[in-house]
């Protein structure tokens, strides 16, 4: 009998033993079908390119099977239990918490947004004193500066307010936009003070009263996004709420806010996301060096004030291992609609395919809602600043030329030279023996918006694509530097999504070949030998099926959010897949450099109408548009040919012998 009652369970998936049977018999009939494409290719007297094409586009797809199995090999699900942690801690004994915000442009991310996933986060119910919260602003903006600063405010009444009636909304735009919350006698008054908070915030227009002035003093006509002093330094950090003067008030204690804007100096590399996070995990560990760092995106705001001590579920377990590392809390999203037409709940990477990798050495990081264990981050060498001023020191911290000639971004901190940093810096934490764990609670713990239209949702994917392939073509390669340094089935699983954007080969090959060669009557499927039907049957049920099983039945999705991810699926292998292969060529071959392209998070009513509808979104132009609807036209002028072909032969035409046929050539029996 353990002495102290458990904070939390795991045990397998019930899927994995099916999984395990699955995988050997899919096997062997890849394997058949390989075998087949080579004795295809031995045969042919010449090199024809059709088939040539076709072996190109099975093998990888067979290779991306086989490095996605290992994601299906061990699956497991965890429990928290969060009410026993008061009998293993109390309170008192909790670990300080940081919280990193990331913000970049004021026009693609509202302000307003970012006070709310602020607000909802200072609002945790965790030991004020213990708490503190950092956000970084690359967009360097005035209007997020002021923005908060009107949220500190607000905050003073809202987060008393909160804890006193035990909200579980705590962004109070959530809170007050849904019709049912409880009204308390002072909720009308919090309620109108929001709304006029949110319409100065708004408006953009900064109420210079006199306490807020000294504050903007930085933005001189010079100041650009891209190149601006320090403004923390001149600045100082604003500590909008200091802990130690501002009580809220019901007379508590408030925790931390920050504002952080680094210095950028332009043609400067500022390392985008994971740079403004270093900076932040520099500037927290001056002022409060809390020993866990929750990382957030500015739109991914708190659902659940219980989170942290899910976390502590794990951090405070007496017999946890000393090797992990960070929990991480499944993105999950808010605002898609009911059949989800551009897959943006990523279900897969989210919930199937985390499970996967939460048996071997963890789940990967998601880039926003981890809890880290911040030496793992940082290393356990103290950051040196040399000033004994804590202010002094933080601008220090945050400042261009403080990385030069260290290992921030190579060795510690988050990583830099890719788009994607959060798998990258994940996968180095696991190649360095780190481990990690999902914690995916039935309520959310963070919500966040996602693309509501094609083409923002085609360019993220893009992103991540390409910022993949830099991770692949890196002298850390999953497939080689991982292989060597973590578990084999681990560093498979980094392979697979690294190298996810050549998934793009079969795509388009499978959706121009055979129309094509079907419009000018070539045979491409052969009469099949006897029982080879079977083979190809099984090769296209089982896949389709068992992806049916593991998002419908396992992971409790819909049947036309599967449909909708299917659909996706073929859109991505003929837009975000390939762009990213070419732009990531493009730049390997010096000829153009690529950014961070920031998802917008503005919603425009007409269009959000449309996609709560379920409307397709084409009415932005983009060249991502074009191969997709050159493959439906050739897909469909191919249809309608066999389609008529049958009513008018009676068959569509085919070779009529058991051999492989191409322009008459008799290739060899199979
Ligand atoms: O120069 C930059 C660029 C971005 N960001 C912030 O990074 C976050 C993520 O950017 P977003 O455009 O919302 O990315 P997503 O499309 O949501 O991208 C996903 O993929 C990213 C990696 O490509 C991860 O960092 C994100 O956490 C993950 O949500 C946002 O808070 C941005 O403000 C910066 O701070 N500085
Ligand atoms: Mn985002």
């Amino acid at each position: 009998m353990p002495s102290t009652p458990p904070l939390h369970s795991s045990k397998p998936s019930p899927k994995k033993w099916l999984n395990r049977l699955f995988t050997p018999i899919y096997a062997t009939a890849v394997s058949v079908l390989l075998l087949r494409h080579c004795r295809n290719l031995i045969y042919s007297p010449t090199t024809d390119p059709i088939s040539t094409a076709l072996f190109v586009a099975d093998f990888v797809l067979a290779f991306m099977w086989l490095t996605s199995q290992s994601f299906h090999w061990n699956p497991i699900e965890r429990r928290v239990f969060p009410e026993n942690l008061p009998k293993v801690a109390s309170e008192s004994e909790y670990p300080a918490l940081d919280v990193l915000i990331c913000t970049a442009d004021p026009t693609k991310e509202p302000p307003i947004g970012v006070v709310n996933t602020a607000l909802s986060v200072l609002a945790y119910d965790y030991p004020t004193e213990k708490l503190s919260v950092y956000v970084s602003d690359d967009g360097g903006s005035e209007v997020t500066l002021y923005a908060l600063m009107e949220g500190a405010k607000f905050g003073k009444k809202w987060i008393p307010y909160c804890k006193k009636h035990n909200i579980v909304d705590r962004s109070p735009e959530v809170y007050f936009g849904s019709h049912d919350h409880a009204l308390f006698p002072e909720t009308d008054e919090i309620k109108t003070m929001y709304e006029s908070m949110k319409s100065r915030v708004e408006s953009g227009c900064i109420h210079m009263e006199s306490e807020f002035r000294e504050a903007f003093r930085k933005w001189t006509p010079d100041f650009t996004r891209r190149h601006h002093p320090t403004v923390i330094k001149l600045y100082k950090i604003q500590i909008l709420l200091d802990k130690s003067i501002d009580k809220d008030v019901a007379g508590g204690s408030m925790p931390n806010l920050i504002y952080v804007s680094r210095q950028k100096i332009k043609d400067k590399p500022h390392n985008f996301k994971a740079g403004a996070l270093n900076v932040l995990l520099r500037v927290s560990s001056t002022m409060s060096d809390a020993p866990i760092i929750l990382v957030l995106d500015c739109d991914m705001y708190s659902n659940d004030p219980q989170t942290p001590q899910r976390a502590l579920c794990y951090f405070m377990d007496p017999n946890a291992d000393p090797k992990l590392g960070f929990v991480q809390f499944p993105q999950r999203f808010i605002g898609i609609n009911k059949n989800d037409i551009y897959a943006s709940e990523f279900k897969h990477e989210t919930q199937i395919l985390s499970l996967g990798m939460d048996g071997l050495l963890g789940t990967q990081f998601m880039g926003t809602g981890a809890f880290i264990k911040r030496p793992v981050i940082t290393g356990s060498v103290p950051i040196s600043v040399s000033s004994d001023e804590v202010l002094e020191s933080a601008h220090q911290a945050a400042s261009c030329d403080f990385e030069d000639n260290t290992k921030w971004g190579s060795e510690i901190g988050f990583r830099y030279g890719t788009l994607a940093e959060d798998t990258y810096t994940s996968f180095r934490l696991h190649c360095e023996g780190w481990k990690s764990i999902l914690c995916n609670p039935k309520r959310a713990a963070f919500l966040g918006g996602s693309p509501s239209n094609l083409k923002d949702s085609l360019t993220q994917i893009k992103r991540w694509y390409l910022g993949f392939l830099e991770i692949f073509f890196n002298k850390y390669s999953p497939i080689t530097y991982g292989i060597w340094s973590m578990n084999p089935l681990q560093a498979s699983c980094y392979t697979y999504y690294t190298l996810h954007a050549f998934w793009s080969i079969p795509t388009i090959v499978y959706a121009f070949l055979p129309q094509i060669l079907l419009l000018n009557s070539i045979p491409i499927f052969t009469k099949v030998p006897e029982g080879g039907i079977f083979l190809y049957a099984f090769l296209f049920l089982g896949a389709y099926g068992k992806d049916f099983l593991d998002f419908v039945v396992f992971a409790g999705g819909s049947t036309q959010r599967w449909w909708s991810y299917q659909r996706m699926w073929l859109m991505w292998g003929l837009s975000g897949y390939p762009f990213a292969l070419l732009e990531w060529s493009l730049k390997s071959l010096g000829i153009s450099t690529f950014g961070f392209n920031v998802t917008s998070k503005v919603v425009d009513e007409e269009e959000s109408q449309r996609y709560k509808q379920g409307v397709f979104e084409f009415r932005v132009e983009s060249v991502m548009f074009y191969p997709m609807s050159v493959a439906a036209v050739i897909n469909l002028l191919s249809f309608v040919k066999g389609v008529m072909e049958v009513v008018m032969n009676g068959r569509v035409f085919v070779a009529d012998f058991d051999m492989w046929v191409w322009d008459g050539e008799l290739l060899g029996d199979i």
